[in-house]
C-alpha cells in the first residue's frame, strides 16, 4: 500500500504563522508542534477540524492465556468487556464520551462465545482459539493477512462514513505478552527489556512471562513483518497494523494508545515505511514495550499519566489537545495587526 508524503510546504507555512501569532515564539510548546503536524496532515494552514472521532476496539483472546500464567485477570475477561463496551460502560466508552468520540468494539479473535452479541460486531472475525505463542504460531500465514485485510476494511468503513481521526483500541487477556514479543522480535531486544506487568501481575507473573517470550523469540526464524505477526502476534495485531496502515495511505491521522496498538504500530511500519508519519503517541504507558516502540517509530507521547488500560482510553484524552492546538492557529490573533 502507498503512504503519501506529509505536506511540508503547508508544515512550514505553520510554523511561520505560530511565531507570527499573540504570544512569544514558542510558547505554546508541544502544542506548536501538534499544530503544524496538523496541518501537514491536512495539507492546510489552519488544519480542518477533528469533529469525527472513532475509536474501533480490536478484541481478540491469545492462545498464552490459557495457562493463565500470563496475565493478573481470567481470560474470561475478554468476551466480557466485549459486551461492557457494547454496554457503553468501560473505561474508554466513558472516557470518549467526554471528547465526544464514538466508539465500536470488533471481535476478531475472542475464544468465548458472543452469539448474543450484534452480528456487525463479529463481521470481522477471524478465529477462536490461537496458539501460545512459546510452543506454537498464534495463527497461520493466511489468518494473519485476513486479520490484516480485516483491520484495513475496518478503517474503511469508518472513513467512508465520515472519521477525521482515528484511534485503534484494544481489549485481550493476555495481550501485553504479544505485544512484548512482537517488539522485542522486531527491534531485536531481550525479553527481559520489554516485559511489564500488564495488568498486575507479580514478580513471578512477570518472570513467567519472561520465559514465554525467550521461548516464543527462538522457537522458529521469522521471515518478515506478516510472518512474525502470525508467530509472535496475533489476530487482533494484525488486524491493528492493517488498520494503522490503511488510515496512513488515506491521510487519516490517528493517535496511537497503549502497548498493544504501538508494538502492532512497529510491525505496521515495517510493513509500509513511511506510515508513522501519520500518527501521533497520545500517551506513554508502564509497560517498557511501549517506550521501546515509541522511540523505534520516533514517536514522542503526547501525555504522561501512569495509564495501563489499553482499550484506546489513552489515546482519547489527547483529542481535546489536538483540537487545541488546531484552534490555535485557527482563531488567535496575530502580532502584527496590534499595532
Ligand atoms: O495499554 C497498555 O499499555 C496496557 C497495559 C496493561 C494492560 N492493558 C490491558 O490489559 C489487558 C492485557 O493485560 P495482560 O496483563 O492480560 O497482558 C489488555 O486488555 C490491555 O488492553 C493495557
Ligand atoms: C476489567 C478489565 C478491563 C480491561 N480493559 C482493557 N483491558 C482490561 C483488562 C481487565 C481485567
Amino acid at each position: 500500500m502507498e503512504i503519501p508524503s506529509l505536506d511540508e510546504h503547508a508544515h512550514a507555512e505553520a510554523l511561520a504563522q505560530l511565531d507570527g501569532l499573540v504570544k512569544p515564539v514558542g510558547a505554546l510548546g508541544r502544542l506548536e508542534e501538534l499544530a503544524a503536524w496538523l496541518c501537514a496532515v491536512h495539507g492546510t494552514v489552519p488544519p480542518r477540524p477533528l469533529d469525527d472521532v472513532r475509536v474501533v476496539v480490536f478484541a481478540g483472546d491469545h492462545g498464552v492465556s490459557v495457562s493463565g500464567a500470563v496475565s493478573a485477570y481470567p481470560r474470561h475477561l475478554t468476551a466480557a468487556m466485549v459486551r461492557v463496551f457494547l454496554a457503553g460502560e468501560s473505561g474508554v466508552n466513558v472516557l470518549a464520551r467526554e471528547v465526544g468520540a464514538h466508539v465500536r468494539v470488533l471481535d476478531i479473535a475472542v475464544d468465548d462465545p458472543l452469539d448474543d452479541v450484534p452480528d456487525e460486531v463479529r463481521s470481522r472475525k477471524i478465529r477462536r482459539g490461537s496458539g501460545s505463542i512459546d510452543v506454537a504460531d498464534a495463527v497461520t500465514g493466511d489468518e494473519a493477512q485476513r486479520a490484516f485485510d480485516a483491520g484495513v476494511a475496518a478503517a474503511d468503513a469508518e472513513i467512508d462514513d465520515g472519521a477525521d481521526l482515528l484511534i485503534p483500541g484494544d481489549m485481550g487477556i493476555g495481550n501485553t505478552t504479544i505485544a512484548s514479543a512482537l517488539v522485542a522480535a522486531v527491534l531485536g531486544l531481550p525479553a527481559d527489556d520489554v516485559v511489564g506487568t500488564g495488568t498486575g501481575v507479580d514478580d513471578e507473573g512477570r518472570a513467567r512471562k519472561v520465559a514465554v517470550l525467550e521461548r516464543a523469540l527462538t522457537r522458529r526464524a521469522m521471515h518478515g513483518p506478516m510472518d512474525t505477526l502470525a508467530s509472535v502476534g496475533s489476530a487482533c495485531a494484525a488486524a491493528t497494523a492493517g488498520f494503522l496502515v490503511r488510515a496512513a495511505a488515506r491521510r487519516v491521522p490517528v493517535v496511537l494508545d497503549g502497548v498493544f496498538p504501538c508494538a502492532a504500530a512497529v510491525l505496521a511500519r515495517e510493513i509500509a515505511p513511511g506510515a508513522e508519519r501519520w500518527w501521533v503517541a497520545g500517551h506513554r504507558s508502564t509497560e517498557p514495550a511501549q517506550a521501546f516502540a515509541l522511540k523505534a517509530l520516533g514517536l514522542d507521547p503526547i501525555l504522561d499519566l501512569g495509564l495501563r488500560l489499553g482499550e484506546g482510553s489513552g489515546a482519547v484524552q489527547a483529542v481535546p489537545l489536538l483540537r487545541g492546538a488546531r484552534a490555535v492557529l485557527s482563531d488567535m490573533g496575530r502580532l502584527a495587526d496590534l499595532g
